[in-house]
């Protein structure tokens, strides 16, 4: 059995459980399950505290871990990032109430307040800054107004609850932050081969997923003087297949292209003269 750490709760704890749904893990129904096993897939979840993830897995109590790069750099454990995941997207940054400081060469005697005090502590260190660093579990914008500290470091997404609470981003932002897979350090063979087969097919099926949802398959017909033109606006992962279409001079391409591009991509091959052009979801995919 492959054990596994899940966040049990916050912003990963959803769109991790939806991201294993899609590759075809069974997943908890009620929100007080803390361990549930996947017998059919040999896969055990634990639920668990997304701040706790990092040390279970740098222990090697467990096998892998989903989390966020900030709460694994922050827990300072064994554990290194082997897959992103391309959700809770965040910064890591420094703020304060306009005219305190610019920079964090500013720092020097005042108070940071985060809940993140070791990344703040490395980081702090890193720049020869000599600030302390005191330590909230959440909602940290208010310890400004109450005077527990100047500034304050917070995960940043949208900016909106800094700038609710009158504060400024300052400095360049301390990291970039998003849903990690994480395993014990130094366990990845250097030699795909060699890698615990479990663990591989593991990370296959959440490529897969990241495929499925970055990536439509295109349809379209074009003449075949216009196929090269074509190709290069849809070259594919790998290739395209192309099939002849039984109107002599005309051919079928499929191909998969990014989702993001998929409009622009139909507008530039309509202009060359391509028509029955589609677009399909792909639902799951090993590539
Ligand atoms: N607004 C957000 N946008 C994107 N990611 C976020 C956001 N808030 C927190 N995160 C990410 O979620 C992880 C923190 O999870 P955690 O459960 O500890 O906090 P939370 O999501 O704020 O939940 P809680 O309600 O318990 O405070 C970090 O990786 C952090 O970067
Ligand atoms: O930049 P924004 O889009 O405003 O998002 C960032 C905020 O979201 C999270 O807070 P959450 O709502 O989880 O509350 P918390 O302070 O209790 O963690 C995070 O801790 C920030 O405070
Ligand atoms: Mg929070």
């Amino acid at each position: 059995m492959l054990r596994i750490a899940v966040p049990n709760k916050g912003s990963l704890a959803e769109p991790a459980s939806e991201m294993l749904h899609e590759a075809g893990y069974r997943q908890r129904r009620d929100r007080r399950e803390l361990v549930l096993v996947d017998n059919d897939n040999e896969v055990e979840f634990f639920f668990l505290r997304p701040r706790d993830i990092a040390v279970y897995v740098g222990s090697g109590k467990l096998d892998i871990g989903i989390t966020g790069r900030d709460l694994l750099l922050d827990s300072g454990s064994e554990a290194e990032e082997i897959m992103q995941l391309g959700f809770a997207g965040s910064t890591f940054r420094y703020a304060t109430r306009p005219g305190t400081a610019k920079d964090v060469r500013d720092f020097g005697g005042m108070t940071v307040a985060t809940s993140f005090a070791g990344l703040v502590t490395r980081h702090l260190a890193d720049n020869d800054v000599d600030a302390s660093v005191v330590r909230l579990d959440g909602a940290v914008e208010t310890a400004i107004q109450l005077g527990v500290a100047e500034i304050i470091a917070d995960v940043v997404e949208t900016g909106t609850t800094l700038r609710n609470a009158g504060l400024e981003i300052i400095s360049e932002p301390i990291l970039h932050s998003e849903a990690v897979v994480i395993r014990r350090a130094g366990e990845t063979a250097e030699d795909p081969a060699r890698e615990d087969p479990k663990v591989a097919q593991f990370l296959r099926r959440m490529q897969g997923v990241l495929v499925a949802r970055r990536y439509v398959m295109m349809d379209y017909d074009i003449r075949a003087e216009r196929l090269e033109e074509a190709v290069a606006l849809t070259p594919g992962l790998e290739s395209p297949t192309v099939s002849p279409l039984h109107d002599q001079g005309w051919v079928a391409v499929r191909s998969m292209v990014r989702t993001e591009e998929a409009q622009r991509i139909m507008d530039d091959l309509y202009e060359l003269g391509a028509r029955a052009i589609l677009t399909t979801g792909i639902h799951a995919c090993r590539i």
